[in-house]
């Protein structure tokens, strides 16, 4: 099985959309000792690719996310989002957590027009522009609800149109349907594949699940223990063109590469 090795310097190309050259992070916190989170890591994300980053608890995938996104300065190696070096947070950028951010006192509408009007979009288009992309969500009918009136997939569906209406370029996600149950995570990801689609993007998808994994992303990112260096990167391949896509043997044998792939770290975290 070939996998791309964890030392290999992926260059960048025209077909690039994130660069990330040489990066470390150290955590440098006021009390408590410094963590080395991240070494030399090296990845390269395609144009409109959709990836997904796996690893042990703790092994840096948030951070190398905040870093990506610009919520954290790079301190050493360098990370470019389509040719330009990052320094901070901006709109090419879009990121969602897993809890969803949304503000509690504005209603589902407000939540998805904050953006746009931050930006200075005219009240009238952000109101198109929301009705939209909360149809896209499935959310049509729920626009004057505030979150606390939601089930939880619902405010992970509005946290996820509050930042595909400003039509990021990259969208960054750290595990986003972790707190879902089964049912519910399973449908938005059929949707955020469905959505991928019609409004093609560069993703970093952050999660847990090797089957998550699998069944999104073209390409699969594993990390191994802290401190976090890039173990393997797999080709997904799978054709997602059969709707029971994810009973085939090229399915199931993937699953199986990765979770091998993952379990090869448990136990291995630098203290
Ligand atoms: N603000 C911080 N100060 C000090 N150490 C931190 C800070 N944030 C993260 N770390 C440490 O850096 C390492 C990487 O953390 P990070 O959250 O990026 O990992 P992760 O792979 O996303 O973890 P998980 O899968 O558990 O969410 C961990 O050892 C963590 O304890």
């Amino acid at each position: 099985m070939e996998h791309a090795g964890p030392g290999r310097v992926e260059t960048g190309s025209e077909d690039a959309q994130i660069v990330v050259s040489g990066v470390s992070h150290v955590y440098r916190p006021k009390h408590g000792r410094q963590v080395l989170a991240l070494d030399d890591i090296n990845l390269t994300v395609r144009r409109n690719e959709f990836v997904a980053l796996l690893g042990p608890s703790g092994c840096g995938k948030s951070t190398l996310l905040y870093l990506t996104g610009g919520f954290l300065p790079v301190e050493q190696g360098t990370i470019c989002v389509l040719g330009e070096t990052v320094r901070k947070p901006g709109p090419d950028r879009g990121i969602v957590f897993q809890h969803f951010a949304l503000f509690p006192w504005k209603t589902v509408r407000a939540n998805v027009m904050y953006g746009l009007e931050r930006k200075g979009v005219p009240r009238r288009e952000a109101e198109v522009r929301a009705a939209e992309i909360l149809v896209q969500v499935g959310l049509k009918g729920f626009e004057d609800s505030y979150p606390s009136q939601l089930s939880g997939g619902m405010r992970q569906r509005a946290a996820i149109a509050r930042t595909l209406v400003l039509d990021p370029a990259t969208l960054l996600m750290d595990e986003p349907f972790g707190a879902l149950d089964a049912q519910t995570r399973n449908l938005m990801q059929i949707e955020l594949l469905a959505l991928w689609r019609r409004s093609p993007k560069a993703v970093v998808f952050v999660t847990h699940d090797v089957h998550e994994a699998v069944y999104l992303a073209e390409r699969v990112v594993v990390m191994s223990a802290r401190p976090g260096r890039i173990k393997a990167i797999v080709e997904t391949g799978i054709d997602r063109s059969d709707p029971e896509f994810v009973k085939s043997r090229a399915f199931v044998e993937k699953v199986d590469e990765i979770w091998h792939l993952i379990h090869e770290e448990d136990g291995k975290a630098a203290p």
